[in-house]
């Protein structure tokens, strides 16, 4: 079975590695959206996974982190990319979720998700 819970920020950033004259060299802003996915036994006892909120807890760090942040200046989020922020969310977490899956949505219509090293 696998779980998810959705998060929210919003953050600048302007991608530094792009050809000239690309719009993303340019700073500006999402309202980023990403999933958090853990996968497991369901607790026949519980009949879930885990508690929603075990997830929001060991997220809610990140959250604060990035929210109203300008991401170029976060460590590890230099050239900040949805794919690079999704390996940033996912390797905070891992020791902590039986994680599955972060899928970070940069715009509507634009995001990545992240499994880990195949
Ligand atoms: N593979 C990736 N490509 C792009 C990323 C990224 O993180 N990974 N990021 C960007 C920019 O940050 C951009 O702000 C978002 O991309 P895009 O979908 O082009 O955004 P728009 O909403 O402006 O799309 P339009 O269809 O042009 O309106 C770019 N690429
Ligand atoms: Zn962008």
């Amino acid at each position: 079975m696998e779980i998810f819970r959705e998060f929210t920020f919003e953050a600048a950033h302007r991608l530094p590695n792009v050809p000239d004259g690309h719009k993303c060299a340019r700073l500006h802003g999402h309202s980023y959206r990403f999933e958090v996915h853990v996968s497991g036994e369901v607790d026949p006892a519980m009949g879930w996974l885990m508690d929603f909120a075990e997830i929001k807890a060991a997220v809610k760090p990140l959250v604060a982190r990035l929210d109203h942040y300008y991401l170029n200046e976060v460590p590890g989020l230099e050239n900040p990319t949805s794919e690079v922020l999704a390996k940033w969310i996912w390797d905070r977490l891992v020791d902590k979720l039986l994680l599955s899956a972060v899928m970070v949505r940069e715009t509507c219509t634009s995001g990545c998700v992240y499994r880990g090293e195949e």
